[in-house]
């Protein structure tokens, strides 16, 4: 039985951006998906995925991955929920060279699904790396990354930067430009998450922004736009100090940034009320700066603070879920039981 795990992440900025090229700065926090592998004997794959919003259940393919389950929902909610760990199972066979080996899965994770804080990456992330190893192929970190990232690709119908999957495995703060993905040094940032409970459809929201981008020039400049405030925001990391806390002009050039990605993303009309009240919320607090994180639509904003004043104050908005604080994971996947 193999036990591995990977961590979540927050954008400091440059979602739905980094899709067309443009570069991102996601960082990867202290709450981790975590997937079991034990081989079978025959080519089976069992699943138990207890999160999932279909109230938990149990599913047994039969050969093929993702043929006749084993369980009493429709098959189209089955499908989007199941198809993450259906890829990474494909991903792991092929890579270790079964075609037909089967698994008994299992996936806990402590981070909300479809909310932008990048479930999904970190699923397949720790489901890539149980099942090789439990095949007795396990993969470097680097591997896996790519290994996700074709996975997610499939899933999201060619709609997929390498941002989350790569974050995921190398845990840190990291850079991605289209294939070039690199950790880059920075401070320990003060992230505070704020939950509105619910979930955006990345796949959706991703095709939105597609569309106003072909339809409008001006949408086409907003995306450019969003890849400049990443790379202003990636000279300003570069002049701080990684070993130090972070000053509070930095963290108050950062916030700024953070607040005009928030504005122009909003724009791209892939926000909603929820998240909007919580980004306002999180300044009238004090915030440095606050933007939604991930696809949208619902789910999360992230904060920054080192106060405990936004955690407070969006405790108390109405609309917010859940707040906390979000510590920056500086490992990514790792092996949790060999
Ligand atoms: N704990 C989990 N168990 C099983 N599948 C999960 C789990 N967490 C996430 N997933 C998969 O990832 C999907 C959510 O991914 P996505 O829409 O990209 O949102 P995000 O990555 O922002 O959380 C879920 O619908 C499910 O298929
Ligand atoms: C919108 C996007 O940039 C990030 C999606 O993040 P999440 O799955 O919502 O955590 C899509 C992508 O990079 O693949
Ligand atoms: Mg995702």
């Amino acid at each position: 039985m193999t036990v591995c795990s990977a961590p979540g992440k927050v954008y400091l900025f440059g979602e739905h951006a980094v899709v067309y090229g443009e570069p991102a700065v996601p960082c990867a926090i202290e709450r981790r998906a975590r997937v079991t592998a034990e081989p079978r004997s025959d080519d089976h794959v069992r699943v138990e995925a207890e999160d999932l919003s279909l109230d938990g259940f149990t599913v047994e393919y039969d050969g093929a991955v993702g043929d006749h389950p084993d369980v009493d929902v429709e098959r189209s909610l089955l499908d989007a929920a199941m198809g993450y760990i259906d890829a990474a199972v494909s991903q792991a066979r092929e890579a270790a060279g079964e075609p037909d080996a089967g698994f008994d899965i299992a996936v806990e994770s402590d981070i909300p699904l479809g909310a932008g804080l990048g479930s999904s990456a970190a699923v397949v992330v720790a489901g890539i790396d149980a099942a090789t190893r439990a095949l007795g192929e396990p993969l470097s970190p680097r591997e896996l990354a790519d290994r996700a990232y074709r996975a997610e690709y499939d899933v999201q119908d060619g709609q997929a930067s390498r941002a989350d999957t790569f974050c995921s495995a190398m845990g840190g703060a990291v850079r991605v430009e289209g294939d070039d993905c690199e950790r880059i040094k920075t401070p320990n940032l003060p992230f505070v998450v704020g939950f509105d409970g619910g979930a955006g459809d990345t796949g959706a929201l991703v095709a939105g922004v597609r569309e106003l981008k072909a339809e409008y020039d001006f949408a086409a400049d907003t995306v450019t736009s969003i890849g400049d405030i990443v790379r202003e925001g990636e000279r300003i990391l570069e002049t701080a100090d990684p070993d130090a806390e972070p000053e509070s002009e930095l963290l108050a050039e950062l916030g700024d940034l953070m607040n005009f990605n928030h504005g122009l993303l909003s724009a791209l009309g892939v926000s909603a009320r929820s998240l909007d009240s919580m980004v306002w919320a999180a300044r009238d607090a004090g915030a440095h700066g606050a933007k939604l994180t991930g696809a949208g639509g619902g789910g999360c904003i992230v904060a920054l603070d080192p106060t405990p004043e936004t955690e407070t104050a969006l405790s108390f908005t109405q609309g917010c879920a859940d707040a906390f604080r979000a510590e920056l994971a500086t490992e990514g996947v790792r092996v949790e039981a060999p």
